[in-house]
């Protein structure tokens, strides 16, 4: 009997008795008895010695809160930091773009290469000559002995390594973090270190390696503020055709690519490849293959001649983790193709070719640059294909370098001294910031209208004096009449003559139109006041004019310190006197029924035609709208009034000393008469105008006549009711003046 058939045996007995055996039992009390035994001793041991006190918990809990305090002081902290870091970087991106605009947004870079090999076995001279006091100049030795001297803004002797040249260039490739678009290019003859300056060798990495172990370097450092991303596209412009040299060479022939403008304005190569970056290991890889694919070919001044503009891009792309403010910049690093003479390399065939498209994209790129330097409007960018593309990388507020590569040897002369030329034309756009220089134009405008401010501000001045003197002077001649009206109140008194006017008829001087003629000698009933010229049951009663038939009735009306007259046909025989008057209203009559063309009783007004009669009270006035001569007895007609103006009338004693501008022409041509030219109201407002005195002209009397403000107002009232309107506004205001009013 095996142990299987004991175990079946066993287990048939238990099944059958539906019990255990004793034994089996009996370990199990046992073990459960162990293990109870175990526990109690656990817990026994624990309850002596392991449970903390209150100590312990206290402790825990001040670790605790100390742990929470300092971990926020460290959160607030590294805000601190993160915050000054911040300002520090834009402190110093503003401060270095700054510099580099008072250096020039197109800076030039000069590098000379060594004598090669072959020029030292040919036994070849320099003719480069460099000045150690002076960093940034060289000078070529010319054939005939004579210096050339050039300066830029860096230059590199053939002495001068990798790292020395990425160091002045590293402040503007690094530009392009902040957001810039950069654009360094290297130009020069074929053979002259184009290729090496900005690709190098495995030993002697050039500008384009170093650029982007120096983007990597620094954004690195900026994780904590900026995230940025780096991309890098190569392209090659073959005789105008672009060449994607990040695709591997494939037996299908390859896409067509051409330069788009996007929306955002900026000139894109649809279809490019654009490889995202991480690190300098693998960029080294990526320009090499890039690299070789690039179109070269062997020419008498380089075995390995660069036959295409070979361009590489790098795209950043940042976020400021702050802000929040996004960027996306484009740094291209162009080795141009050799600016090569094509009967020097003697080109042939495909060659030739290929000089041709070289040397046009070349005087292109000149041509762009001339633009710019010229800050023409238009600058042609798409005359060119490597010009097009480069177009929002060139010129503006874009950050330019340019690396003129030159030979030393003397066989090279010729084509140095050419590049050099070309090189100093570059700079010369770069003389001084671009927004500094665009500033000047503005500033010329700006200098003009200053000018142009000054000399009105001069005018304003000068017009607001005479307005100033023109108010004293009516401030004194307001004076002067109240104190003549007070006197004038008081003499009817005197002489027992009828009132003036009511005294409520004192209105200021804005609005006295005319002055009562003072005392006469001649009777009352000669003179022409309204109780003459308004008899009460004659004839002439009626010819007399009058307001209204209303006014008539109302003695008021009768007494104004402005006598109103009516005019008309006919005054009779007698010689009319002269009027001392100096203003009367006048109504007029319609004009040709009442207005009898040769009668002496008619009322003479002044014109200045030659039918105008020998009368020279016409003459008189010299501020007078109008000389109103009027009959000592009057049988005038009552008529309509047509229209009301202001005449005035001066003393005869003003007569031979009225000079102005009219009389004097009038007196000139021997045309002056009595023809009346009332019936022309608008050639009176003119007359009125021209007879306005003479500046300064003074009254036989002594009176300065420029000063009555009856000649002022009479003027000026004319001037603002006719077409002829006064030549200053300050004289427009309507309060300061007496209307003609036509009603
Ligand atoms: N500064 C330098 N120091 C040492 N060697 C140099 C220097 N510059 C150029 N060379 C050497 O001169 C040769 C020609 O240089 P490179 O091919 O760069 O000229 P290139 O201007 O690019 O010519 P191409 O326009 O024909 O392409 C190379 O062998 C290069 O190593």
């Amino acid at each position: 009997m095996d142990e299987k058939d004991v175990s079946m045996e066993i287990q048939e007995i238990s099944l059958d008795h539906n019990q255990r055996l004793p034994v089996s039992q009996k370990i199990d009390e046992l073990s459960t008895e162990t293990q109870n035994l175990k526990v109690h001793t656990e817990v026994k041991s624990i309850n002596a010695d392991s449970i903390p006190g209150p100590e312990v918990y206290d402790a825990l809990l001040f670790l605790g809160i100390e742990y929470e305090t300092l971990k926020k002081k460290y959160l607030e902290e590294s805000e601190l930091l993160k915050k000054k870091y911040f300002e520090e970087c834009v402190e110093r991106k503003r401060l270095y773009n700054e510099v580099i605009e008072l250096k020039g947004n197109i800076r030039v870079f000069c590098r000379c290469r060594p004598l090669n090999q072959a020029e030292i076995a040919n036994g070849s001279t320099s003719v480069v000559d460099f000045d150690p006091s002076r960093e940034n100049e060289l000078q070529i030795i010319c054939s005939d002995s004579s210096k050339k001297q050039f300066k830029f803004d860096h230059v590199f002797r053939p002495g001068s390594d990798q790292e020395a040249v990425f160091a002045q260039t590293s402040p503007i490739v690094t530009s392009v973090l902040d957001g810039y678009n950069v654009c360094i290019f290297a130009y020069g003859q074929t053979g002259t270190g184009k290729t090496f300056t900005m690709e190098g060798t495995p030993e002697n990495k050039g500008v384009n390696y170093r650029t982007l172990e120096e983007l990597f370097q620094i954004s690195r450092e900026r994780s904590n503020i900026m995230n940025y991303e780096l991309f890098v596209s190569m392209l090659e412009v073959y005789n105008e055709k672009i060449r994607d040299l990040l695709v591997e060479k494939s037996n299908q022939p390859p896409k067509k690519l051409e330069v788009k403008q996007a929306a955002e304005g900026t000139q894109e190569v649809p279809g490019l490849v654009e490889a995202r970056v991480y690190g300098t290991n693998e960029v080294w890889g990526l320009l090499q293959s890039g690299s070789r694919i690039r179109s070269v070919g062997s020419t008498n001044a380089n075995e390995l001649s660069s036959r295409s503009h070979c361009l590489l891009r790098v795209t950043v792309k940042g976020e400021n983790l702050v802000n929040g403010e996004r960027t996306s910049s484009h740094l291209w690093l162009v080795d141009l193709a050799g600016s090569e003479r094509v009967e020097r390399i003697e080109a042939q065939g495909e060659r030739l070719k290929e000089s041709q498209f070289i040397n046009k994209s070349l005087s292109a790129l000149g041509d762009v640059i001339s633009a710019l330097a010229s800050k023409t409007a238009h600058i042609p960018y798409r005359n060119s294909k490597l010009t097009h593309i480069l177009q929002s990388s060139l010129g503006g507020d874009c950050k330019t370098l340019m690396f003129v590569q030159i030979s030393p040897s003397a066989a090279d002369l010729g084509e140095t001294l050419c590049s050099l030329n070309f090189a100093s034309r570059v700079r010369g756009i770069g003389c001084g910031p671009v927004r500094k220089q665009a500033d000047l134009t503005k500033l010329f405008k700006y200098k003009q209208l200053a000018e142009k401010l000054k000399h009105e501000e001069k005018e304003t001045k000068k017009l607001q004096d005479v307005c100033r003197s023109l108010q004293e002077k009516v401030r004194v001649l307001e004076n002067q009449v109240a104190v003549e009206r007070k006197t004038r109140l008081k003499q009817p008194l005197k002489e027992k003559k009828p009132p003036l006017g009511p005294s409520k008829l004192k209105m200021p001087l804005k609005e006295i139109s005319n002055f009562l003629p003072p005392p006469s000698p001649i009777p009352p009933h000669k003179t022409m006041s309204y109780s003459a010229i308004l008899p009460a049951s004659t004839d002439d009663k009626e010819n007399m004019l009058r307001p209204s038939a209303a006014a008539t009735k109302t003695k008021s009306i009768l007494q104004p310190r402005r006598t109103i007259a009516k005019k008309k046909p006919s005054l009779g025989p007698s010689k009319p006197r002269m009027m001392p008057v100096r203003r009367i209203s006048y109504l007029l009559p319609p004009p040709s029924p009442i207005l009898p063309a040769s009668t002496d009783d008619r009322v003479n007004m002044p014109r200045p035609t030659a039918a105008v009669s020998n009368t020279k009270s016409f003459l008189q006035p010299r501020w007078a709208s109008l000389s109103l001569r009027l009959p000592q007895t009057s049988t005038a007609r009552v008529l309509q009034p047509k229209r009301r103006f202001s005449i005035e009338t001066l003393p005869p004693e003003f007569n031979s000393h009225m000079i102005t501008p009219l009389t004097a022409e009038l007196k000139s041509r021997g045309a002056m008469g009595s023809q009346s030219f009332v019936r022309n109201p608008y050639r009176i407002q003119r007359i009125s105008r021209i007879f306005s005195p003479l500046p300064g002209s003074r009254t036989a009397s002594g009176a300065t006549v420029q000063a009555t403000p009856t000649a002022m107002r009479s003027c000026s009232k004319f001037m603002e009711a006719g077409s002829l309107r006064p030549k200053h506004s300050f004289v427009r205001d309507p309060k300061k003046f007496l209307y003609y009013t036509p009603y």
